[in-house]
């Protein structure tokens, strides 16, 4: 979900790639990398002297039969099958599968592998936030005193639990490399420079490597508007919030999308008081409406939170010489100043800008749009003509579709379908999306308003069920009750348009109105499923059990057969 006001990106605003730091050897956890130690025909690994990860004879021989099995037959004529720009989570899922189906693979990375998600985003937010939620229910004297627990003072150590992301970013990292490596794609050094079709520059060298295939998945840098400085250590952006070298007294967080609304978890558990400052006319403008009511009565009001909203922050200047970080906020209509705020640190959330610049696209005639790759709906890279490129595709934040990790990598083995011969359009629709607060939100498809926009459009009619996390017994048991899930769909057909959750552990509920949205079911085949008692998942149930759909229509999926 994007904010839908526009903003323009400073070049400015692209972080330099930092230089590779050594990565240690650690056991592949090959669950991770969704494969089982089986198929990966490999018995053992070994290091050398030169730090360099050896892979013995049966991954060796899997790169032969990769290299032979070449559907696209390029294998002689290439150095690569495919070769993949980038190693954040979109690369690698895109590499993993391109193995899985015989291409000799490349990845190229500028920097450590595994991109933002890795290492300044998922994994060490959610590190945070696993922490967070404990600190919030150790500290919630009425909730422990429900179960009947009696827990003295919580407290923390902030290094601790640095440390605590910073190691779970490292060992996801390790495990991500190793993965790779395992498989024989081969890692390449150096930000990848595209010099023309089919043709990458590897680093400053003269390393030039071919491929039949390209994808390019340079992923996201944070977006900083104009008038803000950010220093790192007072006035920061969440690669900086992350390391957590402090926990301010007062944060202003600019910004109210998913990483503004996660860190206001995180800061308010350790203690701060958090200032939101948002430039729509409501807190969490991506959410659908009624959720975002909701979460603001959960997740705002109680909490040491106060919030401006339809403001821009226009100038904020760091901590110095005694004097506290300034905010000076503009009305963001009349753009007349309307505050200036003086905060101990400020914490900058208002988007991530696409990391396209110096990638050489000009060579083969693409103009980004506002740093975004142009892509069709099968990421097939379109130049400055509206032309596709041959063999060239873009995925994850670069191409801007939906800035999430799951959907980067899903774009990558969309793509690996379409180069090995298999057609194939992702639903974006189907992708689901979850914010890590305390309790979690979590949605698929569209919000509500979207939902009644397209209804006028093409002429049907929008249902909304619901169901709350108090008729629970998974819930209740927890002391949870607090929660809400939506259904939003189509009474004619049964057909799911959006589901949106917010309540204990909804980002795991979530998959089932996904998965069903990805294959087609309808409302009136999956109200028959059946949910083990008592579990949250039963939230679910309650929700499609409560449709009302008109006809009975077949789903797309083909009736089970009894047994
Ligand atoms: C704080 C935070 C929390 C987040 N939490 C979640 C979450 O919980 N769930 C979720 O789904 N998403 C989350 N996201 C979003 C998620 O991190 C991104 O959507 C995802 O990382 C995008 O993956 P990507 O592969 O497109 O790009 P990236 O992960 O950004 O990887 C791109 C890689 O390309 C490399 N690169 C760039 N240019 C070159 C070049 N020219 N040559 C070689 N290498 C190059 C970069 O160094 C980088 O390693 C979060 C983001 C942030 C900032
Ligand atoms: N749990 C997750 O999946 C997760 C977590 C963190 C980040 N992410 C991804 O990272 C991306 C970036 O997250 P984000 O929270 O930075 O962006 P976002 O687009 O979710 O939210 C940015 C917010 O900042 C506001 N804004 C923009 N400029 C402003 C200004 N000058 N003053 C005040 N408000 C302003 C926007 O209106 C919007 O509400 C998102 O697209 C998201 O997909 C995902």
């Amino acid at each position: 979900m994007q904010s839908s006001i526009s903003l323009s990106i400073s070049s400015s605003s692209f972080a330099p790639l930092r230089s590779n730091s050594p990565i240690d050897f650690a056991p592949i956890n090959l669950r991770f990398c969704g494969l089982r130690r089986e198929a990966l025909g490999f018995s053992s690994l070994r290091r050398s002297h030169s730090n360099r990860l050896h892979i013995s004879a049966g991954s060796t021989s899997r790169r032969k039969v990769s290299a032979a099995l070449s559907g696209n037959g390029s294998s002689s004529k290439f150095d690569y099958d495919l070769l993949i720009i980038g190693a954040g989570v979109g690369g690698h899922g895109a590499a993993l599968h391109a193995v899985e189906k015989g291409l000799k693979t490349a990845i190229v990375e500028g920097d450590v592998v595994g991109g933002t998600c890795v290492n300044r985003g998922c994994v060490p937010s959610k590190a945070l936030l696993a922490v967070s939620g404990r600190m919030r229910e150790l500290q919630n004297e009425h909730h422990l005193k429900a179960l009947g627990l009696q827990v003295s003072a919580a407290g923390y150590d902030r290094q601790g639990v640095a440390d605590h992301a910073n190691n779970l970013a490292s060992k996801i990292r390790n495990n991500l490399t190793n993965s790779m490596k395992a498989l024989g794609v081969d890692i390449l050094t150096g930000v990848g420079t595209i010099l023309g079709p089919q043709k990458v520059q590897i680093g400053s060298s003269d390393k030039i490597v071919t491929a039949k295939d390209i994808i390019i998945a340079t992923g996201s840098v944070p977006f900083v508007p104009k008038g803000i400085e950010v220093d790192g250590k007072t006035v920061i952006t969440s690669d900086h919030a992350l390391k957590l070298e402090f926990v301010p007294e007062w944060i202003a967080i600019v910004g109210s999308g998913y990483i503004g609304l996660e860190f206001s978890d995180v800061y308010t558990a350790l203690g701060s008081e958090v200032t939101f400052i948002e430039a729509l006319d409501q807190l969490m403008p991506g959410f659908d409406p009624e959720i975002g009511k909701l979460a603001q009565r959960v997740l705002i009001n109680p909490r040491k939170i106060d919030y401006h909203t339809g403001v821009f922050a226009s100038k904020i200047t760091p901590a110095k010489d005694g004097k506290p970080v300034t905010i000076e906020l503009i009305d963001a209509k009349t753009k007349e100043l309307k505050d200036t705020l003086e905060v101990d640190a400020a914490l900058i959330a208002t988007g991530r800008a696409p990391f396209t610049n110096g990638l050489g696209l000009e060579n083969i005639d693409v103009a980004t749009q506002r740093g975004f790759i142009p892509v069709d709906e099968r990421m097939r890279v379109i130049d400055a003509n509206g032309k596709l490129v041959p063999h060239v595709y873009c995925i994850g934040d670069a191409n801007g579709k939906m800035m999430l990790a799951h959907a980067a990598s899903a774009q990558g083995i969309s793509v690996v379908e379409q180069v090995t011969g298999r057609d194939h359009v992702l639903n974006h629709l189907s992708i689901p999306a979850a914010c890590f607060t305390h309790p979690e939100i979590s949605m698929v498809g569209l919000t509500e308003p979207q939902a009644r926009e397209k209804a006028q459009k093409e002429g049907f009619e929008v249902s909304i069920a619901k169901t709350s996390f108090k008729a629970n017994t998974k819930a209740l048991a927890e002391n949870e009750g607090e929660g809400l899930a939506k259904l939003i769909y189509r009474p004619d057909n049964g057909e799911i348009l959006g589901v949106h959750i917010f309540g204990l552990h909804a980002a795991d509920l979530i998959h089932e109105a996904s998965n069903a949205i990805a294959l087609g079911t309808r409302i009136q085949d999956i109200k028959l499923a059946v949910h083990a008692h008592p579990t949250l998942s039963e939230v679910l149930d309650e929700l499609f059990k409560s449709a009302k759909v008109k006809a009975h229509v077949p789903s797309a999926v083909s009736e089970p057969i009894a047994v």
